[in-house]
Formats: C-alpha cells, structure tokens, sequence
C-alpha cells in the first residue's frame, strides 16, 4: 500500500475549498447579474479568467447574466471613423451616427467575442441585446450640464442615450433554464422605434432590479471606490453617495455605476459590488472567500 499524506499547498487548496462552501449553499439557485465593464476587458488571460468564472458560477447553481460594456472599444472605433465623441456625467452623446456604431460595436462585435470565450471555457452562451425578444425598453435620457465658465445651468441634449423603462425578463429566464448564460449588450429600442445606446451600468442595474438578483457586480479597473487619499472605501451605504457626488470624490464614469448600484439596492437587489476586473478571478475571491474585495454597497 502506497504511503500518502498530503503536502501543505494541497491541504491550503483544501482549505480554501471548505471555505467556500458555506458561500456555494447560500448562493445555489440564486441570480448575480455581472457588469463586465470595458475597461476590464484586458489581456487574453484576464478574458480566459472571467470566462471561467461565468462557467464555474453555473457549474455550482448560481445563474450568472452578463451585461457587457466597451466604453472605450467604441471610442477607438469613432475615432477610426473620424467621428468625434464626447461624455456629460459619464455619459455618451450619441447623434444617430454614434448610435449605429455603439450598435455595432457593443452587439455585433465585443457580445460575440464574450460568447465566444465563454464557449472556450466549456460554457454555453448566448449573445442579446436589449432589443432581443422586447428585453429592455428604452426612453431617452435628459441631462443639464452646468456652464463651467458662466456657472449658469444649461441644458444637453444627449442625444440618442437611453434609460431601461420596462425589463422584460422571460427570455432571460428561459436561456437560464437551459442551462444557458445571457450575456447582454446596452442597446435597446425605444417606443419610437429608434435605437438608443445605454450605459452598460445603468443597464446593468435594471435588469438585475427585474430579476430580483441577490448580487450586482461591476467589474471595472479600479480597486472599486476611492476616497479623496486613493485609499479605498470597502462599504457604502445609499445614503454616503450625494456626499460623495458634491463634494467631487466621484466624478465620471463612477458617477453612473454608483447611481446604478443605489438604484439596484433599492430595486430589492440584496448589495452591488464594484470590483477590480483587472485583478485574476475577482469575482470569485469575492464571493467564495471571507476575504472580500472592492466597494459593497448595501442598504
Ligand atoms: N472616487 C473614485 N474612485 C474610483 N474611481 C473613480 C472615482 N471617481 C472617478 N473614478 C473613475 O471611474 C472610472 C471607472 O468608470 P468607467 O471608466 O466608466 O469604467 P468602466 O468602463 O469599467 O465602466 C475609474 O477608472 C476612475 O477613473
Ligand atoms: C450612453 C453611454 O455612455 N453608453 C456607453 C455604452 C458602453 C458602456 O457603458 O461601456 P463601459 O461600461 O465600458 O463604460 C458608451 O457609449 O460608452
């Protein structure tokens, strides 16, 4: 008979196993909506890791659903095209041009690639849009945008961006039964017709509202929220966030992933994580270790 006793690296990744199981029965059955922001999509082994991630996630009973952004593969594509862009409080102005291009962009090129590497990965996905079978409808945003010269309150017309309206989450629910993980573009049809293109995190957001989600993540390419010496804030409550806004610690492109998480957490969703993308496996320490990581905003 062969003599064997474990060395102390197998009995850590024992360990860390056990840990993670009072996490895997809390969570089996349970929807987590995951924003895979644009910024996080980085080398080939970062998309290899999240891709994992999505499929082990499904192996163990959680149901992931992915809404994707591309922020800044839709700059590079305006920019090839010579089409200028600017942003109002993280926003996107989008003329009809801008529009078709974000469409192609988000849902004819960065959806697929998703699909693809959750297929390399062993999973089974299938790439939506908004507009897929009436999943998102979308209204068109107002914004006022104040004149940094004049300190008078002008109004922006953004354009063709949108806001979720109504969520339509059967056809979600049934690729979820299947077996299958939706992975999500922002673009959606409004009721008059038209296309608009909304921020990945605010479309994020709405859809994990519509599905009652037991977690929001927004994977980005920041630790998740840092205060006014770069250290990083680990919870928030809804409350902390106008603070925040007023006083200039958030600004941008955080602007919109914080509202997202406020708005999910008062939709029913139990807390919405902003999370390192960069970092390898994030959501899975996130979720199956007492370790933690990123920004948890939780009512
Ligand atoms: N207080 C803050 N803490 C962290 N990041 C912040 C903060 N305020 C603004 N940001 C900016 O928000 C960015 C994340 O938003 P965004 O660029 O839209 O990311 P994504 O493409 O992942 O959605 C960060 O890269 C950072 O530049
Ligand atoms: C209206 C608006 O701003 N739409 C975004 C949609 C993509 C997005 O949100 O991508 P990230 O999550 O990578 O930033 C845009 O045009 O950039």
């Amino acid at each position: 008979m062969t003599d064997y006793s474990p060395g102390p690296e197998l009995l850590a990744k024992a360990e860390t196993l056990t840990e993670a199981l009072p996490y895997l029965q809390r969570y089996a059955g349970q929807t987590f909506v995951v924003k895979y922001g644009g910024h996080a999509m980085g080398a080939p082994e970062l998309q290899r890791d999240f891709a994992e991630d999505m499929v082990l996630l499904k192996a163990v009973g959680i149901n992931p659903v992915v809404v994707h952004g591309g922020g800044p593969q839709i700059g590079r594509m305006l920019k090839r095209l010579g089409v200028e862009s600017r942003f109002v409080d993280g926003l996107r102005v989008t003329d009809a041009e801008t529009a078709q291009i974000a469409e192609m962009v988000l849902a004819g090129s960065i959806n697929k690639e998703i699909v693809g590497w959750i297929g390399a990965a062993g999973g089974r996905a299938v790439g939506i849009s908004g507009k897929d079978a009436g999943l998102v409808r979308a209204a068109k945003v107002g914004r006022r945008d104040a004149d940094p010269l004049q300190g008078i309150e002008r109004h922006v017309d953004l354009g063709f961006v949108g806001e979720p309206v109504a969520v339509d989450r059967r056809l979600i629910d049934s690729l979820c039964a299947d077996g299958i993980i939706p992975v999500i573009a922002p673009i959606a049809n409004g009721a008059d017709g038209h296309t608009y293109n909304i921020n990945a995190d605010t479309m994020a957001g709405a859809i994990a509202g519509a599905l009652g989600a037991a977690r929001l993540f927004l994977l980005t390419d920041v630790p998740g929220v840092l205060n006014k010496d770069r250290q990083l804030m680990t919870d928030l409550h809804p409350a902390d966030i106008a603070a925040l806004k007023a006083d200039g610690t958030i600004t941008g492109g955080m602007i919109p992933k914080l509202d997202t998480c406020v708005a999910a957490v008062q939709a029913g969703v139990d807390a919405a994580v902003i999370l390192d993308g960069r970092v390898p496996h994030a959501m899975l320490l996130e979720i199956f270790t007492r370790t933690g990581a990123g920004t948890l905003v939780r009512a």
